[in-house]
């Protein structure tokens, strides 16, 4: 399966070399080495990029899954260059080829000592499980890199953008700064609905993932949420959140009713 979708990247990009990094339902990603057009690229990472690639589904009519291709990469890149012009950190995308569903985008992210990606997953885990000491885990870089998240978060919300797919491994780590990726399900909503919605999934990823100390984990998130919206920077940001915290009280509720009935 993998092999027939790398043989369709490979007639869009000749001689490129591409090392497979996950496969998602949606898309393929590659690191590569190679950089489309620049020797020398003036970003942190010279050596290392990620290329998304949405390979055709032959279940679906070719019209359509041209369409569908193409609408949700342009959707895709127009929403991380919002970003990049909104100073929300996220990969830069360096090329985008619409039709062929393909996006050259920044590589973002460390190596934790143990090899893993620094998603703020791998890296959470690594605390709970390789370094398992309850002093670090609750400890303050572990809070801080969690209020940096709420920030993040809250400032993305605080300009209408909704992320979609909020999980710990969409959110990578550089040093303690993290950074969003993968906005597939991503879209654009003033409605705190919406808002409590992409921060419910977050708690319930946290919740999942994290279970011995979410709940730490997801108290340090919504008070760095808390803290951008009470920044200068975005007025009336103190009434957009009480309104997100309600309507987040009635998602939760909701979901609650929903897991009791199964
Ligand atoms: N810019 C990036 N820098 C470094 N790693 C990245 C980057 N973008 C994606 N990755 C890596 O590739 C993985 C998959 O990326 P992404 O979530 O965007 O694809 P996806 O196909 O939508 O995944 P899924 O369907 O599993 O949600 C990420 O978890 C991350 O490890």
């Amino acid at each position: 399966m993998t092999d027939h979708i790398i043989q369709q990247v490979q007639v869009h990009l000749p001689n490129i070399p591409l090392e497979v990094v996950s496969q998602g339902a949606e898309a393929l990603v590659f690191q590569t080495s190679v950089h489309p057009y620049y020797s020398k690229p003036c970003l942190p990472h010279q050596d290392k990029f990620i290329i998304k690639f949405r390979p055709r589904k032959p279940y679906r009519h070719p019209k359509i899954d041209a369409a569908i291709t193409k609408n949700r990469t342009i959707g895709e890149v127009k929403f991380m260059a919002k970003l990049t012009k909104l100073g929300i950190k996220a990969p830069s995308v360096i090329l985008a080829d619409f039709p062929n569903g393909i996006i050259w985008m920044e590589y973002l992210g460390k190596k934790l000592p143990n090899g893993d990606v620094s998603s703020l997953k791998n890296w959470l885990w690594y605390y709970e499980k390789v370094l398992a000491d309850e002093s670090l885990c609750l400890g303050s870089e572990v809070q801080q890199a969690c209020i940096n998240v709420g920030l993040l978060i809250g400032k993305l919300h605080l300009n209408d953008m909704i992320h979609g797919d909020l999980t710990s491994s969409n959110i990578l780590l550089e040093d303690s700064e993290p950074v969003l990726i993968d906005f597939g399900l991503s879209s654009y909503s003033g409605m705190a609905e919406d808002k409590a919605v992409d921060l419910y999934v977050l708690e319930r990823a946290m919740l999942s993932t994290h279970s011995k100390y979410s709940d730490h984990y997801v108290k340090w998130l919504l008070q760095g949420y808390e803290q951008i919206h009470g920044s200068k920077e975005f007025r009336s940001g103190g009434k957009k959140l009480v309104e997100t915290l309600r309507k987040l009280d009635e998602v939760r509720l909701r979901g609650r009713k929903r897991s009791m009935l199964g």
